[in-house]
């Protein structure tokens, strides 16, 4: 499934480009005048094959979740059982991802990939008008990952499993009409894997890929950098191998991360890159496949300096830059009207001639 995935992922169309390039000039604005937004309409009239692209409504996060063995080296000062509580606060609609996705009528769907505790029962009651019901997709690989310090934090079987699990979700919420997807990530300790990722595909130093995640102390994060710098050394993984890095320093929720992206990017529909481990999973799929990057939209510039290294080798342009870090999705759904405004100019705006608009 995976490599037939990877055989659909092709480069962008060039007539689409031109000719959205060539409607921006006619539209009733000064060229050039929606900045950013007309280089990104252009890259998805490219990546539908048609202009203008379809408008990517609705909207559809998955949160991919999952527990990390490294947790034991004391990378966060969270407690694990906080993953399996917010799997349940997600369920119950009570998480900031919830109120974004209310926000800008996304469905959300959250994917259990490897939780490690028993899932706890949503608290609060889910539904608040208009919006749609939270669903779990239960598709456990294992209970966490390894720890990367001491072994390989997964079986390269089991790291194709989840990239598998998360083309899966991708193909299945497209079925059901989305227009766009979002990436939603939750895992305690997971951040100190995304370091692990990141550098591991970039070649920056640990200490440069690391940050303070969910908020650490001094002592708490130069333990977290040396256990990113001690895992890559111990397991020196082929960038060029994106299954065995993600298998030798990788989550689960960043190996199904890496799924979600390359099943969109075969699908040819965008996805909307959340924070740090998102930005991890990115460079896991353009290891897989170099043309995914064209179906990859920057939401935001995570405060984890991983991110900003990881989005620079990727030559993506984050849309929102407001030193959030928190995942779940929340910065790519916070981007998301930017997205559709930008394909909504090509739909409704009128051009010079049609309009009776002077030129100059
Ligand atoms: C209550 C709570 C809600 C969250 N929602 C997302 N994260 C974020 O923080 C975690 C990663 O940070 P670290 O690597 O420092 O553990 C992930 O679960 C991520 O999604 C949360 C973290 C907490 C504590
Ligand atoms: O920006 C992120 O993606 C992030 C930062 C800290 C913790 N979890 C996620």
């Amino acid at each position: 499934m995976l490599d037939a995935t990877l055989a659909e992922i092709g480069p962008l169309d060039e007539a689409a480009m031109a000719a959205a390039q060539d409607l921006h000039a006619r539209l009733t604005k000064p060229a050039g005048s929606l900045g950013a937004l007309e280089a990104l309409s252009v890259r998805l009239a490219g990546l539908a094959g048609t202009c203008p692209p379809p408008l990517p409504e609705p909207a559809a996060v998955a949160i991919f979740a999952a527990d990390h063995g490294v947790h034991a080296q004391g990378v966060t000062p969270w407690p694990q059982e906080v993953t399996a509580q917010m799997v349940a606060n997600f369920l119950a609609g009570g998480a900031v991802v919830n109120a974004f996705a209310g926000q800008t009528g996304a469905t959300v769907t959250v994917v259990d990939v490897g939780v490690a505790t028993p899932l706890a029962q949503p608290k609060v009651p889910a539904q608040r008008s208009g919006r749609s019901t939270p669903r779990l997709v239960s598709a456990k690989v294992r209970a966490g990952s390894r720890d990367m310090s001491a072994r390989p934090a997964l079986t390269r079987d089991e790291a194709r499993s989840a990239v598998e699990t998360g083309i899966r979700v991708a193909h299945e919420l497209l079925d059901s009409g989305a227009g766009i997807l979002v990436t939603g990530d939750m895992g305690i300790g997971n951040t100190t894997a995304a370091a692990a990722l990141i550098a591991a595909f970039t070649g920056i130093d640990p200490a440069e890929a690391t940050g303070r995640g969910t908020g650490i102390d001094d002592v708490t994060y130069a333990r977290k950098v040396a256990v990113v710098r001690a895992a890559l050394a111990r397991h020196v993984p082929d960038p060029a191998d994106p299954l065995g890095v993600l298998a030798a320093v990788g989550g689960l929720e960043h190996a199904a991360l890496a799924g979600f992206v390359l099943g969109g990017a075969a699908r040819r529909v965008p996805v909307l890159l959340d924070g740090v481990s998102a930005v991890a999973a990115a460079l896991a799929a353009v290891a897989f496949a170099p043309d995914a990057v064209g179906a990859m939209v920057a939401g935001h510039r995570s405060a984890e300096p991983g991110a900003t290294a990881g989005l620079d080798r990727l030559g993506l342009l984050p849309i929102i830059d407001l030193g959030l870090r928190l995942g779940e999705g929340t910065g790519a759904l916070l981007a998301y009207p930017v997205v559709a405004g930008a394909v909504r100019v090509l739909h409704e705006v009128a051009t010079f001639d049609a309009a009776g608009v002077s030129e100059k």
